[in-house]
């Protein structure tokens, strides 16, 4: 016989079997040898024996199987072989510990809402039966008459047995006398004990009915009340509650295996269709369907072939199996187990209808570390989302009103309640949505017209330079206090290496990216503070509803570290903010629909990319927030720029000249001393672009913003006496012409 055939799996594989010692290793440029060819007729050239494994000995004398199996191997173990037990179980191969306290109760903050939710529920409960006390007295009230009636009726039916009249009557019929005169002494005996408990009873209730009538007041009250809310609950109907209902149930359906394996085969997967279908392998569940958080978990060994992405890929489908809102409902891969484990996660309540819990930093007091994880989100289960945002940036997209900007505000906030960090801030969509960071930020700038992009694209030229500054500094430090060759906390704080957290955010930043003229620099500025400022403390956090090749340059959609994409709507979006092949993988946000705002996908915080929804924060919250961040600030002697009234912003961004060339480009031959304000109309003349906005200040904004301007270039601006419009001599602030040339001379025209 053909054990190979016989078998069932052969494969051809030159394997050594165990007869051949080491020193007969096939000859590998030797001739094979022919078919039927005898091992032992030509044994250095010939090819191995083929065995099946563990059956050495077992050949057939006339070598009839050894004809059979001639080039072939059987790869399948005979079922003599005894696995190691042991072995499996320690490598849980077969059985996964279950934990012995459930996960919500070794979570703390789970823990705690089931704790709050109950003590709530019962609350609630509790107060609205409390309220009704009269409408349920009344509504006993009303029934007692019925429930007096079934407690007479029911006496004497019981006291003159008339539930056996039936069997009297049939042996009647029956003409059975016997029997009937049998019945009716059991009948007699019956009735003759039970009237005389009725009685002694009915003399009972009389004598307690004298005594409470006696007691009077109080007692008589209350005995009486309660005898009537007794009579009425017993002539309460059987269909009809004397309660209300306190709470309207919208219990989820329970998921059951049943389900499960219904939804999957309305997938119209082909190999699930084969395995759930008449004589199929079936679907199997490798640990039983628990609650987990407010939802079910259901754990599936999907059919061979068929992997938990190809589920992903068709929630929406899965969900109409379900029979579930699409927001319920979150496949995802078992990620230490192989391709085929699912797990299940079906929510009771749809992700987006969920109150999105209070961020945690909101809390007074609170402030918050870049180099420590921070609050970002909750996932599907409620369960906390974390961020760490030092050593990485950030890319937050989606398609308008997806939630981009409240998603970007959470990181921003936290970053300001670090008051070593920096903060840049340029929102250029206009709306004042990240208005509140005006009162912390370093720079900041709000606005799509091209003086906003301009000081963006300046302040960015700042952070490229003062990169290589950290990096200089960082390099010269001694090797064990810059054990990564990053930037730590403890070099972070000290103040005289200026290696603190720098965060630049950049809200709409396609319009940046995409700026005819600033977009290619300020796209090459940013790729390379993505990569170089890693290590160096400074933090990218951009947020564009564009995310194209034209808008996001690919060096920072493909080396930023986090990202969260909300609702898009196409595989080139999702994978442009995600990352390539996320799409493939079943990592799609395009299945998110317009209701869930502030829902997306977070992929490079974690192993693998996980849905959260970031926390939700409002203006006045925000606003409350930032003031709190400043006052941190000002206690740690680290606000700065902006937030103090100066702009800092390096203009210029033309053509890289500084702000010192443009003064000197307008001052007139022969001028001296020029009022601020005279300066700034110049400057808005030159380059319109640029200081337009200066312009528009009145003349002590002018002034104010020429002298912040300039401090950094260690100008300072003083009060200069001079004739005004209408030729009156008035004291004005301005420069002095040779403060400026000196300055350029000492510099060489660089820019600073
Ligand atoms: N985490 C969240 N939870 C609940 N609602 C949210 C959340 N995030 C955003 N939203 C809602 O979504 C709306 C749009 O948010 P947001 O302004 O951030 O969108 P956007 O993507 O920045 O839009 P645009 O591209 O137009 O600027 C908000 O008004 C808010 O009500």
């Amino acid at each position: 016989m053909n054990h190979a055939k016989a078998m069932g799996e052969v494969v051809r594989l030159p394997v050594q079997h165990a007869d051949h010692p080491a020193d007969s290793a096939p000859d590998l440029d030797a001739p094979a040898a022919a078919p039927g060819n005898g091992g032992a007729s030509n044994p250095p050239t010939d090819p191995p024996r083929p065995m099946p494994f563990g059956d050495a000995g077992d050949h057939d004398a006339d070598g009839d199987d050894g004809e059979a199996l001639e080039g072939r191997v059987l790869v399948d173990r005979p079922d003599t072989f005894r696995p190691d037990v042991r072995a499996r179980r320690m490598t849980g191969e077969r059985a996964q510990r279950r934990p012995i306290i459930a996960p919500w109760l070794r979570d703390a903050s789970e823990a705690k809402a089931t704790v709050r939710w109950a003590v709530g529920y019962a609350g609630h409960v509790t107060g609205y039966h409390a309220v009704r006390v009269p409408l349920y007295s009344l509504r006993l009230a009303g029934r007692s008459p019925r429930g007096l009636y079934r407690v007479v009726a029911g006496t004497w039916r019981w006291t003159f047995d008339l539930e056996s009249r039936p069997l009297r009557t049939h042996a009647i019929d029956r003409r059975n006398d016997e029997s009937y005169l049998k019945l009716m002494g059991e009948r007699n005996d019956r009735v003759r004990s039970r009237l005389f408990i009725s009685g002694a009873g009915v003399v009972g209730a009389g004598l307690a009915a004298a005594s409470v009538a006696a007691a009077g007041g109080v007692t008589q009250t209350a005995v009486l009340a309660a005898l009537v809310l007794l009579l009425g609950w017993i002539g309460t109907p059987t269909d009809r509650r004397i309660l209300d209902t306190a709470v309207v149930s919208s219990k989820a359906p329970k998921l059951t295996s049943e389900i499960v394996v219904r939804a999957l085969a309305a997938l119209g997967n082909a190999e699930i269709n084969k395995a759930v279908g008449k004589g199929g392998s079936g679907i199997t569940f490798p640990a039983p369907i628990t609650r987990d958080g407010p939802g079910w978990r259901a754990e599936v060994d999907l059919p061979y072939g068929v992997t938990a992405t190809d589920i992903m890929e068709r929630r929406d489908r899965l969900a109409s199996g379900l029979r579930r809102p699409l927001g319920c409902v979150w496949p995802e891969p078992a990620h230490h187990q192989h391709a085929g484990r699912l797990v299940l996660w079906v929510g009771d309540q749809d992700m987006n209808q969920v109150r999105p819990p209070v961020w945690p930093l909101v809390k007074a007091g609170t402030t918050a570390d870049v180099f420590k994880a921070i609050p970002f989100g909750t996932d599907q289960r409620g369960r906390p989302v974390t961020l760490t945002l030092m050593y990485a940036n950030m890319l937050i997209g989606a398609m308008p009103g997806a939630g981009k900007t409240f998603a970007l505000k959470v990181p921003l906030l936290a970053a300001a309640l670090d008051p070593t960090a920096q903060l840049r801030v340029f929102e250029l969509k206009g709306t004042g949505d990240l208005d509140f960071a005006e009162k912390v930020a370093h720079h900041y700038g709000s606005g799509p017209d091209d003086v906003t992009i301009g000081e963006c694209l300046a302040s960015l030229r700042e952070v490229y330079k003062n990169l290589e500054r950290r990096a200089k500094t960082l390099a010269g430090l001694p090797k064990d206090v810059r054990p990564e060759n990053k930037v730590t906390p403890q070099l972070a704080a000290s103040r005289t290496y200026g290696l603190g957290p720098l965060v630049f955010v950049v809200d709409e930043c396609q319009e940046l990216f995409s700026h005819p003229e600033y977009g290619k620099e300020a796209g090459e500025l940013a790729t390379a503070i993505i990569k170089r400022g890693r290590a160096l403390g400074v933090i990218l956090l951009l947020a564009t509803q564009r995310p194209d090749k034209d808008s996001l340059p690919t060096g920072i959609s493909a080396n930023v570290g986090i990202r969260f994409c909300l609702r898009v709507m196409g595989q080139l979006e999702n994978d442009m903010i995600l990352g390539t092949s996320m799409y493939k993988n079943g990592i799609r946000a395009t299945t998110f629909t317009k209701q869930d705002r502030g829902i997306g996908y977070l992929a490079g915080e974690a192993d693998e990319p996980q849905i959260a929804r970031g926390y939700y924060l409002d203006g006045p919250t925000a606003d409350r927030i930032a003031d709190r961040a400043r006052a941190a600030r000002k206690d740690a002697g680290t606000l700065t720029g902006y937030a103090i009234g100066e702009d800092t912003t390096t203009p210029g961004a033309e053509d890289g000249s500084s702000l010192l060339d443009d003064v000197a480009a307008v001052l007139l031959p022969g001028e001296d001393k020029v009022w601020s304000e005279v300066i700034v109309t110049r400057l808005a003349e030159l380059r319109p672009t640029v200081y337009g906005a200066w312009n528009d200040l009145d003349p002590t904004g002018k002034a104010k913003q020429l002298t912040a301007a300039l401090k950094p270039y260690g100008i300072t601006t003083a009060q200069l006496w001079g004739q005004d419009e209408t030729g009156k001599g008035t004291n004005r602030r301005g420069i002095t012409a040779a403060h400026i040339l000196d300055a350029l001379n000492d510099r060489g025209n660089v820019t600073p």
